[in-house]
């Protein structure tokens, strides 16, 4: 096996050209079995195999840097970088990250995670080159869902001005995690058209405007026509417009093709992009077929593509479910998803609903503020959104929602630990930069038929609502606790004196197991579920410490500006008499692994939190 030579970091520099194309497979090969395995981001690996080997083929690393957006297609890169050996725990607990982090390697260059970042981080990279007098070539590799994103444009504009080597691998494969749609991918499908890239030389526009005195205008005449005539002319307008070199297309499954290219791109003293056109689950049957579900897997049966295990019902799907059946009765309702249809349940909607169902690209920002415009017009948006990604957007929610306090209902899907995509993915912030906006209402389910409820409850309420619920299987317990919702009032499960738990959406589960043991030992506990974070029900907290000299707050998010905080606050606040427990998140990024193992090391499982718990009672502070 070729792959058995890929062993350190630049192993592949020792491979013979010849051996280039075998050396695809076997690698291929090698992704599909650890994946199938382990889980991870498949279809975006297996179409990035030969660009990955090319990047590394024709850069010397780690002194050139490599910037790979998102990161989700980094797993070759892992491969020929030393990482070979450590695929088995990839994404598990204490393994290797799924995502490039420079704390694991030093040949990645950048952290990623979220999308639409990579240009903005490898221009700096290579302004600071530049300043510090140093030598090497910073290349940023995005993809075409990513360059819809607004940053993306806000670093292309920059680049324009670069003097000096930088570039930007744009990796076509005409696919965001779903269908790409929008403006950008329809420029993208007429370069894909274009005749594919010779060599430098052929760069139809640099060739133009250097012949002398009729280069320049002829390349402005060809520029003021009509768009279809330019593109026969000039591939690459759009860029090249901006002040970019355009190269390309070029064949992302051609490693020498790449190589040429790149090593042109190296000769150039400006913001160069490559575009190079991959497939996106290349090699593998199922996954061509059907990228959109090999886009991020689980465990599989590689003969079949067939999931390990069987799904359950999920938060998703309870809101996909409930929200079409509201949309049938209301013809106001709309769904956005900024490029995430299938990951935010938005999919069934888009099918009965085409004409009220917003795929904006991955645009978060422009998400918020585009609902916030449907709302000012009449409309009752729903922004669909995975609560780390919404952080992207919090001056929108201050500044086009709810300063304007607009009818705009926030479903914050993956709120709480996610698990095995890690630290850039947990969403462990939303309740604090939520708590932090005037106007803005918070509410989390404690189960599934609690967020049916709240779904429910929205479609009359007015003014901006976030809901929040975790990944994974909704929690069908509690269900003779169904208390109709009512604006800014907690759900009492059990009423006690002496000690009274106030938990958070998914933590009303743990704290019943906490509840319990508490019990066993001999104290009364209440156990409220808070339901609306914000308004806080105040007048309940009021009520229960005149009976209760201990309050345990438990969320799923970091303590930090977080529910608990907010209590302890309004608690000093009215000089309530009551001893604060706060279990909470610590101030801290968590890293990736199941979230069952996440919730334990952290302490905010039903052991950890007693643990605190007990730790508090006595007076000791935690170990
Ligand atoms: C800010 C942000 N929003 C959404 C996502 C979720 N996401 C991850 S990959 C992806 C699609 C990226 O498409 P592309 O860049 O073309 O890469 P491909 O998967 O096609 O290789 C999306 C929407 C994200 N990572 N970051
Ligand atoms: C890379 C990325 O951002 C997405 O693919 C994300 O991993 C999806 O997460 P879910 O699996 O929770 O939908
Ligand atoms: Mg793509």
């Amino acid at each position: 096996m070729i792959l058995d030579q890929i062993n350190q970091p630049n192993d592949i520099k020792k491979i013979a050209p010849k051996d280039y194309d075998m050396l695809a497979a076997e690698i291929r090969d090698f992704l599909l079995q650890k994946i199938s395995v382990t889980g991870g981001h498949l279809a975006s690996n297996l179409g990035a195999v030969e660009l990955t080997m090319a990047l590394h083929l024709a850069f010397d690393l780690p002194e050139d840097k490599l910037i790979w957006d998102v990161g989700h297609q980094s797993y070759t890169h892992k491969l020929l970088t030393g990482r070979k050996k450590d695929f088995d725990e990839i994404r598990c607990f204490g393994g290797i990250s799924g995502f490039p982090n420079r704390n694991e390697s030093r040949f990645d260059a950048f952290n990623t995670g979220h999308s639409s970042t990579s240009i903005s981080a490898g221009l700096g990279l290579a302004q600071a080159r530049d300043l510090l007098g140093q030598d090497h070539y910073v290349v940023s590799i995005i993809g075409d869902g990513s360059l819809t994103g607004g940053m993306a444009y806000e670093a292309l504009n920059n680049a324009s001005q670069m003097k000096k080597n930088f570039i930007i691998v744009l990796n076509d494969n005409n696919m965001s995690i779903s269908e790409n749609i929008g403006g950008v991918s329809r420029m993208m499908n007429s370069l894909r058209t274009a005749p594919g890239y010779n060599g430098l030389k052929e760069n139809v526009s640099t060739a133009l405007s250097r012949i002398p005195s009729v280069g320049e205008g002829l390349v402005r005449r060809i520029s003021n026509t009509k768009s279809s005539l330019k593109q026969l002319f000039i591939p690459g307008m759009f860029f090249e417009n901006m002040g970019l070199t355009y190269l390309g297309p070029v064949d992302g499954h051609d490693i020498n093709q790449m190589i040429h290219a790149f090593h042109d791109a190296k000769r150039l003293n400006r913001t160069v992009v490559v575009h190079v056109m991959t497939h996106k689950g290349q090699g593998y049957a199922p996954a061509e077929n059907n990228p959109e579900a090999f886009h991020g897997v689980g465990s599989f049966v590689l003969e079949t593509g067939k999931a390990v295990k069987k799904t359950s019902r999920t938060y998703t799907d309870v809101f996909s479910q409930v929200f079409c059946a509201m949309a049938k009765k209301d013809s106001r309702l709309v769904g956005i998803t900024a490029a995430m249809p299938e990951g935010t349940g938005l999919k069934l909607f888009h099918h009965l609903y085409p004409e009220r169902f917003f795929d904006v690209g991955i645009a978060e920002e422009h998400a918020v503020t585009f609902a916030a415009g449907l709302a000012a017009g009449g409309l009752k948006p729903y922004v669909c959104v995975y609560s780390s990604f919404l952080q992207r957007a919090y001056d929108q929610m201050i500044h086009d929602v709810c300063l304007q306090n607009l009818n705009v209902t926030f479903c914050i899907d993956r709120a709480g630990l996610v698990g095995s995509d890690g630290e850039t993915h947990q969403g462990l912030f939303d309740l604090s930069y939520l708590q932090t906006i005037p106007n803005m209402n918070i509410f989390a389910p404690k189960n599934c038929y609690e967020l049916a409820d709240i779904l429910r409850f929205s479609a009359e309420f007015q003014g901006p609502l976030a809901i929040r619920y975790p990944r994974g299987t909704a929690y069908e317990g509690l269900k003779e606790f169904r208390e109709p919702i009512q604006y800014g009032k907690s759900e009492v499960l059990y009423e006690e004196q002496e000690i009274a738990i106030l938990a958070v959406g998914s933590m009303v589960e743990t704290a019943c197991a906490v509840r319990d043991v508490l019990k066993a030992e001999g104290y009364n506990v209440t156990l409220v579920n808070v339901r609306f974070i914000r308004p806080m029900d105040q007048a309940l907290l009021e009520r229960l410490a005149l009976t209760h000299r201990i309050f345990i707050t438990m969320e799923e998010n970091v303590h930090s500006g977080g529910f608990g905080e907010h209590v302890d606050a309004f608690c000093a606040e009215q000089e309530l008499p009551v001893q604060m427990i706060n279990i909470a998140i610590p101030n801290m990024y968590v890293e990736h692994g199941s979230v069952d193992k996440l919730k334990h090391v952290i302490s905010i499982d039903a052991e950890g939190a007693l643990r605190q718990i007990h730790n508090a009672l006595a007076g000791r502070s935690e170990e």
